[in-house]
């Protein structure tokens, strides 16, 4: 007979619970990491539990530069896809512009929503908006929201757009001016503080004053939508990196009291209307008409785009709209003050069409009289790109277990798997774009455009879920450019940066530096 001491009984089976949790954790934590080990894609191994992404997680890395790291990580080098791990999530990082285009564009149906996710239940305007919100509402509202930006609504606002301009430069001219004559300032603020007025004038038909006024409250809650302490950085990252944990964490798109500031501004103003009986045919009219018209979304449960759901739809315009028109504007001038002869060549540009039609310039003249200012915004958006990639979720039909990537690969995407597209690393890719680093326009010149493969330039994303207000924020951008030229000329000031470096805790592109320059005064006539 074995005799077997109690104590001894109780160490063995506690030691062997312990490895068993201990194996457990382990199992659980190296999911996302382990799950490339079993196929036959490239892959960059993450940490246990957090996956390749915690130093963007927790704001010690700015998330274009990590994700540039792992483009250029030399496992991955030449491959045109690769594996790596949202946290314990599994995520593929689709490189080759042919892959893109047969993933986002070609199979765009499977590919339409986005991975990132805020809480429907307590969260109705973070929640009922295009940013957000996934198939098959996305695409019932973005059919009623495309024609609030149409070509023939941009054209209507072109007016609106140009008085801002024109306060933009009343600002400027109250800089006081330095013993040189010169008048410095910083780009980033000025170009916020432009588009804030431009949106609030154009959507909202609401004088916001930024321009004139430091303190305006439009200015203000603008501000404090991409501003993260930590608290908000928190929230924000959430949304991304751990999207089923959004609706028990509480957690907002807007911070609380901006959410309250829109809802006030925009229920005013819908109601104002509604008295006064006034029609600009703007973007609070057509939300007007949604109401009045019952329009639903959904296929079972009809939603009616009605109160919040209404309010959800300004407040995503606002947010999508002026930190990405003035992030693009602000690049602009930067690498116009860096480079005077890009700059001159486009002054000359911009001579031409005041000759022809005076300082106040028709909309066509903008849109089809001045290739080169295109080029040049162009090439800025290459370089600065508002976003390190785009995000989509595979969403495939009932009963379909993965999506075939043949010819390109014989790997079957999951179903709900995150599929990321890297647009800054691509765009500075020397594959794609030679001497990526040089601010060069020529690349997108009449002779040299068609060079660039489609799908390696992305800046207002790719597919039917591409920018909805890229039209929009690019005829912002030269207003502000033709109108800011027509007057000054931009010099290099004693705190013009040579060198940025990116903020961390930002989701869009934002440079440490201020982006400050001289103004010299140079009326072009
Ligand atoms: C230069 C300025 C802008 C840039 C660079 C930019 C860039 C982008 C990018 C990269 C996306 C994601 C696209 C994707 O996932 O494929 C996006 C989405 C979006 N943008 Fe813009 N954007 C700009 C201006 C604007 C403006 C002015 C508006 C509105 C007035 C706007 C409204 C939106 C909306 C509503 C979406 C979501 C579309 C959807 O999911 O259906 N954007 N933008």
């Amino acid at each position: 007979m074995i005799y077997v001491n109690s104590d001894a009984l109780t160490g063995y089976l506690t030691l062997v619970l312990v490895c068993l949790a201990g194996f457990a954790v382990w199992f659980v934590s190296t999911s996302g990491t382990r799950y490339w080990q079993f196929f036959s894609v490239p892959f960059v191994e993450g940490r246990p539990l957090v996956g390749n992404f915690l130093d963007a997680f927790l704001f010690r890395k700015s998330t274009f530069e990590l994700m540039d790291a792992l483009y250029q990580n030399p496992k991955v080098v030449g491959a045109k896809l690769f594996g790596v791990s949202i946290m314990m999530q599994p995520a593929l990082v689709i490189r080759d512009p042919e892959l893109v285009k047969q993933v986002l564009i070609k199979d765009a149906a499977y590919f339409s929503n986005r991975y990132m996710c805020t809480d429907r239940l307590h969260d109705a305007i973070g929640y009922y908006n295009l940013l957000m919100i996934k198939n098959p509402h996305w695409k019932q509202l973005r059919a009623y929201l495309t024609p609030t930006l149409s070509l023939n609504k941009i054209k209507r606002m072109y007016s609106l757009v140009d008085q801002i301009g024109k306060d933009m430069l009343a600002h400027l001219d109250e800089i006081p001016q330095k013993p040189s004559k010169l008048r410095e300032t910083e780009f980033k603020e000025l170009c916020a503080r432009f588009t804030t007025d431009v949106i609030a004038s154009t959507f909202f038909g609401i004088q916001a004053k930024c321009l004139s006024d430091e303190e305006s409250e439009f200015r203000y809650y603008g501000r404090k939508i991409f501003e993260y302490g930590p608290k908000r950085a928190l929230n924000m990252a959430a949304f991304f990196f751990m999207p089923e944990l959004v609706p028990y964490l509480g957690f907002k798109l807007f911070p609380r009291d901006t959410e309250r500031f829109l809802k006030t501004i925009i229920e005013q103003e819908i109601a104002r209307r509604e008295t006064s009986g006034e029609n600009r045919g703007d973007f609070i009219d057509s939300m007007i008409a949604l109401k009045n018209n019952d329009a639903t979304i959904g296929v079972e449960e009809k939603i009616l785009l009605k109160g919040d759901i209404l309010v959800a739809q300004a407040a995503t315009f606002y947010m999508a709209s002026f930190e990405t028109t003035s992030s693009v504007l602000s690049f602009t001038l930067y690498e116009l003050t860096k480079n005077p002869e890009i700059q001159q060549r486009l002054r000359e540009e911009i001579r031409n069409c005041i000759l022809k039609h005076g300082q106040d310039l028709p909309y066509e003249c903008l849109v089809n009289e001045m290739p080169y200012l295109g080029m040049v915004i162009s090439e800025a958006a290459r370089l600065y790109p508002v976003l390190p990639f785009i995000e989509r979720q595979c969403s495939l039909p009932a009963g379909a277990t993965g999506y075939k990537l043949e010819p390109f690969h014989d790997f079957v995407v999951p179903n709900k798997m995150p599929v990321l597209v890297p647009i800054y690393a691509i765009h500075r890719d020397p594959k794609y774009f030679p001497d990526p680093l040089r601010f060069n326009p020529e690349r997108f010149s009449k002779e040299n455009i068609d060079s660039i493969l489609p799908c390696s330039y992305m800046p207002f994303g790719v597919g039917p879920r591409t920018c909805l207000g890229s039209h929009f924020g690019t005829l912002q951008i030269k207003v502000a450019i033709v109108r800011l030229l027509s007057r000054y000329r931009i010099v290099r000031s004693e705190s013009t940066p040579e060198l940025l470096t990116y903020r961390k805790n930002a989701f869009t592109l934002h440079s440490n530096e201020g982006l400050y320059a001289d103004l010299e005064r140079d009326e072009l006539c």
